[in-house]
């Protein structure tokens, strides 16, 4: 069932529990709690019929200890302020988990893109970079794709930050299209980076993923990459779903089969594939009597209310915060292992600063070398992070979640860097 928690208050929640492992002091939480700046921006944009429809977005810096702000920016009619709190403090733990010299932000406008033609996106991403442009720069908060954004809109932000400071700096944001700089590797590294873990935990719980069942919620840039490795790995795919509704098909599905469908079916549409045994509920997917279950669409979908009822032994969060922490406890007792959003999808991030440095350096890298550093920093943050959970936490068993363990790495350097630059 689809319950509206408070995602700000949700990941809040998760940094208390970090917090007492790491034995904080409440002004140390209070700092890492609060974002560093929040900017609201109004986004005018003319529409087809010549009226003027105004939009909201942010976009939320939430700590720049380890270097300049960098997160995701989403289009969604749903996200909002709270929304885009939460994402940042995940980007910043994400970040320092992953190694990378980046703080935390993220973006959000309040809209629902698939209303838009093209020409309204583009005004849309234009006017919304031009906005946040004074906050934003290659040394200071570099934007990304997220939910509903994707190399285009990048190219809009590009050009709208380059226009509105006649300087050229493609890396101001990443995830951009090849002709800009961007790699071919950044629209599947995420998918790429989910799958790279799940097979490290298969390793540790079953021997291997070969053979193992899998349900993926979303079958966007995360879920498709997601199941496409997995397949190709030797996973079997039995449960897709996207915003309105699901299919089953024990015998497996072809993630390109079902992605070149609604390709031309569009999105939103997996639920009229024809090639299953029976439509499903996204409630009925996530609880389905699967080993591995991907939920790789929006926060909070596994809460109190269908917890108890969640068959997959093994959890790996494509999505950010798609796990509340009252759902986090019931699974850590059912023994369910988790891989948490920070670990699991940080291969995006970890392609955009290979990006990024490439821009830089005025570079270049093959699609083969960026492709094995994503895999090899994969494996060994999985390996950091549950040798950590074993020796420090109790690992499967205890009372805590691998989130605990990757979250107290992170937040722990974040902290050290601030105690060095004397702000705590
Ligand atoms: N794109 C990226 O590189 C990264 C994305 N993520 C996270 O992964 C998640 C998915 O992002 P993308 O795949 O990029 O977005 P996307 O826009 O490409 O795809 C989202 C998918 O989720 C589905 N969806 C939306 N609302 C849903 C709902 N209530 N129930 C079920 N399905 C729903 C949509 O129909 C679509 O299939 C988000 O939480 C995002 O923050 C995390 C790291 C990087
Ligand atoms: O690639 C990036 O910079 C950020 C991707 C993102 O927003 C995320 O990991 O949630």
């Amino acid at each position: 069932m689809a319950v509206r928690l408070d995602p700000y208050e949700e990941a809040k929640k998760q940094l208390e529990v970090t917090a007492s492992i790491l034995g904080l002091s409440k002004e140390v939480y209070d700092m890492l709690a609060t974002p560093e700046r929040i900017v609201q921006v109004k986004i005018p944009v003319v529409m087809r019929d010549g009226s003027v429809k105004v939009f909201i977005g942010w976009r939320v810096q939430h700590n720049s200890a380890l270097g300049p702000y960098k997160g995701g920016v989403r289009y969604s009619p749903e996200t909002n302020l709270s929304e885009v709190m939460a994402l940042a403090m995940w980007m910043t733990w994400k970040n320092s988990l992953a190694g990378l010299p980046y703080g935390g932000a993220k973006g959000g406008i309040q809209v629902d893109p698939f209303q838009l033609n093209q020409y309204e996106l583009m005004q849309l991403s234009k006017n919304y970079f031009s906005a946040i442009s004074p906050f934003v720069g290659v040394d200071l908060d570099i934007p990304a794709p997220d939910v509903n954004t994707n190399p285009q809109t990048m190219a809009w932000f590009l050009d709208a930050y380059e226009s509105r400071t006649g300087l050229k700096q493609l890396g101001v944001v990443t995830g951009k299209p090849l002709e800009l700089g961007g790699l071919e590797t950044r629209i599947y590294s995420t998918g790429l980076g989910v799958a790279t873990v799940a097979q490290a935990a298969a390793k540790k719980l079953w021997g291997g993923i070969e053979g193992r069942t899998v349900a993926i919620q979303g079958f966007g840039n995360v879920g498709y990459y997601t199941a496409k490795f997995l397949k190709e790995m030797g996973a079997k795919v039995v449960a897709i779903s996207d915003i309105k509704g699901g299919i089953y098909n024990s015998k497996g599905f072809d993630p390109d089969a079902v992605r070149e469908y609604i390709t031309k079916k569009g999105s939103g549409f997996v639920i009229d594939y024809p090639d299953v045994e029976r439509k499903i509920t996204n409630d009925e997917l996530l609880t389905s009597n699967v080993d591995i279950l991907v939920p790789a669409a929006v926060e909070n979908v596994i809460n109190a209310s269908n917890a108890n009822n969640v068959k997959a032994k093994l959890i790996v969060e494509g999505a950010n915060g798609p796990t509340s922490p009252e759902a986090e406890q019931i699974l850590v007792k059912k023994q369910v292992v988790i891989v948490p959003d920070i670990l699991a999808n940080s291969g995006g991030v970890v392609m955009s600063h290979i990006e990024w440095v490439n821009n830089r350096m005025g570079g270049w890298i093959t699609e083969e070398e960026a492709k094995n550093k994503l895999m090899q920093k994969m494996t060994d943050n999985f390996n950091a992070v549950w040798n950590y959970w074993e020796q420090k936490l109790g690992g499967l068993g205890g009372a805590y979640s691998m989130r605990t363990a990757a979250q107290a790495i992170a937040v722990d350097k974040v902290v050290r860097a601030m105690k060095l630059r004397g702000w705590i």
